[in-house]
């Protein structure tokens, strides 16, 4: 690109400028008196040789050259297409008559011609007589051609013989002149059709490539995809048979196995169940909250059965391009037909699935539902294709998702009880070096609501903490270990507490030990400790005996009352202007507790048994009473801690005393400590 302007331009260019320079200089207009002569035998000459035609006939004239002598014009044709002659046995034209308009043209015309308009050349080919070629050229020459070289004649003309004048330049001097501007003339026109015709080629290329590429996407309306299809959509071509997974890795949801139990039997003999008319699910919607094993249960299904497993996540069909997770689903199921019997699993059904309209963020939603729908539709149930949709939401699936005939069969996958964490638990110890003293269940019981994939990290946490720690096998140090940390975050060991606060922290902390510890409906303590954790600079952690699914009023009390009785330890052991803000967290877990009890489960006489949702919207009456409620209740509750606490000053002491030597104390050696006994030096 460079070459060719920095080659071509200053031929051209430079002496054609130099004339339109000279032509349009602001001194031409002060010459008009003596331009006089010149101009009348220009004029004489213009009448003479365009009288005998009546057509707008180019002549030697209009470009100025009419006074070019013979020799010059041949030279100026001969170094701009060297050879011309040779070919073309036109020169007895220039010879008898190079003022002949006619003559003229054809030279023009020819010149035209070996530059390479096709068209004219193939039509000239059969025109024989000069004047039909004439007459021809009126007619095909291109417009712009004719533009070019009928435009503004008369003027031109006058200008050159008018700046001529001007210049004063004289007659020896005129020819040379005139020759400068024909060659300046002939090459810009040679220019402009090499410029046209490379544009042409240009354009006739694009318009090639934009064919092709509206052929391509007619043939494919996916090419792009075509891409991600075998990338982002891997099980789609590549099913995984899942031999290996079986309903023996996953614990915890014996309900769940049991319901998709007759989900394998069929799925090993599609034809045994539709003969006596049995009518399955097409499919199936596995539904809980993250982690709690959907995936794993969806392979083992299909492990179950010994069938291709094909996994999708719904994430993958939500698209920015129209069709494009249609077309995903298409193949996903025309390859699964192809394998039957075999599971689709569908991960994160509500990113595809969902109710939501029609938003700028997702365009073609509605496309990618209505295809799914469509290919559920599309076949018959003993076919053997089951598919399997995993959410943590279903209230957000679309409802003609979850119409008899598509996922009409739903599954609860929750979050394992305590029994259920103990055989995960034990699942996964079995998978490292443990030791035998360790105790899942006790695990399991200070673990609610830890789904299947937390209690894994747990275990695995451990593991990590045994090598680093370069022991030979996990205890249940280790594992209470990973519990805190998963639960409230790491230890802080490198945080220097001063043994002011340390000895504040151990008597707060005994505080809820002891009232823990002497409280009839209080949970069993675990474990006791000073050691900083995540935001807290000390925790007593209590285990139920077994999952909650009811509390008594007795039990919320009592949690009340454990919660009072770290401010209690402070207020008693160091005087009420010692007390200290550590107990924020615990008057907040009490004043829940009241408020629940007031407001939600009927426990107050006073307010009798009525819910009060909205408290904001509640009479300033009822507010206040509700108010007074649950104020008498944490006094209340409080009261009970101070006794406790000054029934058994003796054991807080020495508990206390306990932690600020041993840091951290298990449920065995609170004890031995509240008994007093001697703890063994460890
Ligand atoms: N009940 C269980 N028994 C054994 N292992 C489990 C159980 N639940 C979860 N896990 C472990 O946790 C991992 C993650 O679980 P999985 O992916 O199946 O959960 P999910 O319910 O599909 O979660 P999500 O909703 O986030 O996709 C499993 O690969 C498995 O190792
Ligand atoms: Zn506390």
């Amino acid at each position: 690109m460079f070459s060719l302007s920095s080659t071509v331009q200053p031929q051209v260019t430079v002496p054609l400028s130099h004339l339109i320079n000279a032509f349009h200089s602001p001194k031409t207009t002060s010459v008009s008196v003596s331009a006089s002569i010149p101009q009348k035998q220009h004029r004489d000459a213009v009448t003479e040789h365009e009288a005998p035609s009546s057509e707008p006939i180019l002549n030697l004239r209009d470009l100025g050259l009419s006074e070019l002598k013979i020799g010059q014009l041949d030279q100026l044709v001969d170094s701009l297409l060297p050879g011309f002659f040779k070919g073309k046995k036109i020169s007895s034209h220039w010879h008898t008559s190079h003022v002949s308009a006619q003559s003229f043209f054809e030279n023009k015309y020819v010149f035209i011609q070996c530059r390479g308009f096709k068209t004219l050349k193939s039509r000239t080919r059969r025109l024989q007589s000069t004047s039909e070629r004439l007459a021809e050229t009126q007619h095909i020459a291109p417009s712009f051609v004719k533009g070019f070289l009928l435009r503004d004649r008369g003027s031109d003309v006058e200008s050159l013989d008018k700046l001529m004048k001007t210049k004063n330049i004289p007659e020896a001097h005129q020819d040379a002149f005139k020759t400068g501007f024909a060659e300046g003339f002939l090459k810009a026109q040679a220019l402009t059709q090499k410029t046209n015709d490379s544009l042409r080629r240009t354009r006739l290329f694009l318009l090639v490539l934009l064919l092709l590429g509206i052929y391509g996407l007619l043939k494919n309306p996916f090419l792009s995809v075509r891409f991600r299809t075998t990338t982002g959509l891997d099980s789609a071509v590549d099913p995984v048979q899942m031999k290996n997974v079986t309903f023996e890795h996953v614990k915890g949801v014996e309900e769940a196995k049991q319901e998709l139990q007759e989900v394998v039997e069929f799925l090993k003999n599609p034809q045994k169940f539709t003969v006596l008319g049995g009518k399955l699910p097409k499919g199936i919607l596995l539904v809980g909250p993250p982690g709690t094993g959907k995936t794993l249960l969806a392979r083992a299904v299909a492990g179950e059965a010994d069938v291709p497993f094909y996994y999708a996540s719904g994430s993958e069909f939500d698209e920015m391009f129209v069709g494009v997770g249609a077309s995903r689903i298409r193949n996903l199921f025309r390859e699964a037909k192809a394998n039957a019997p075999c599971v689709i699993f569908i991960d994160e059904l509500d990113s595809v699935g969902g109710k939501r309209i029609e938003s700028p963020m997702h365009p073609y939603s509605r496309q990618t539902i209505n295809q799914l729908l469509a290919e559920m539709d599309g076949f018959k149930p003993n076919e053997g294709v089951i598919i399997i949709g995993a959410t943590n939401f279903p209230e957000a699936l679309d409802n003609a998702l979850i119409r008899p005939g598509r996922f009409d069969m739903q599954v609860t996958v929750p979050r394992p009880d305590v029994k259920g964490r103990t055989e995960i638990l034990k699942w996964y110890l079995n998978k490292i070096k443990f030791d035998q003293s360790v105790d899942p269940e006790i695990i399991a019981r200070g673990t609610v609501g830890f789904s299947g994939a937390e209690l894994e990290n747990l275990v695995n946490q451990a593991a990590l903490k045994a090598a680093v720690d370069g022991k030979e096998m996990v205890t249940m140090k280790e594992l209470e270990f990973s519990k805190d940390k998963i639960l409230m975050g790491p230890e802080r060991r490198s945080v220097e507490i001063d043994n002011k606060n340390k000895t504040i922290t151990a008597y707060h902390e005994s505080g809820h030990a002891i009232i823990a510890y002497y409280t009839k409906d209080a949970m069993p303590i675990n474990k006791a400790t000073i050691m900083p954790r995540g935001p807290t600079l000390g925790h007593v952690s209590l285990l139920p005996e077994n999952d909650r699914w009811n509390e008594t009023r007795s039990q919320l009390l009592a949690q009340m009352d454990v919660s009072m009785g770290g401010r209690v330890a402070e207020e008693l052991i160091f005087g009420t202007d010692h007390i200290t803000t550590g107990a924020s967290s615990d008057f907040d877990n009490a004043t829940k507790i009241a408020k629940r009890m007031v407001t939600k489960f009927g426990m107050s006489e006073k307010l009798g048994v009525m819910t009060y949702n909205d408290t904001g919207k509640l009479s300033p009456e009822t507010q206040s009473a509700i108010e007074q409620e649950i104020r008498i209740l944490l006094r209340d509750s409080y009261e009970r801690a101070k006794h406790i606490l000054k029934t058994h000053a003796k054991e807080h002491k020495n508990l206390a005393e306990a932690l600020l030597t041993y840091e951290t104390l298990d449920a065995k050696e609170i004890q031995i400590v509240l008994e007093g006994k001697k703890l063994e030096v460890r």
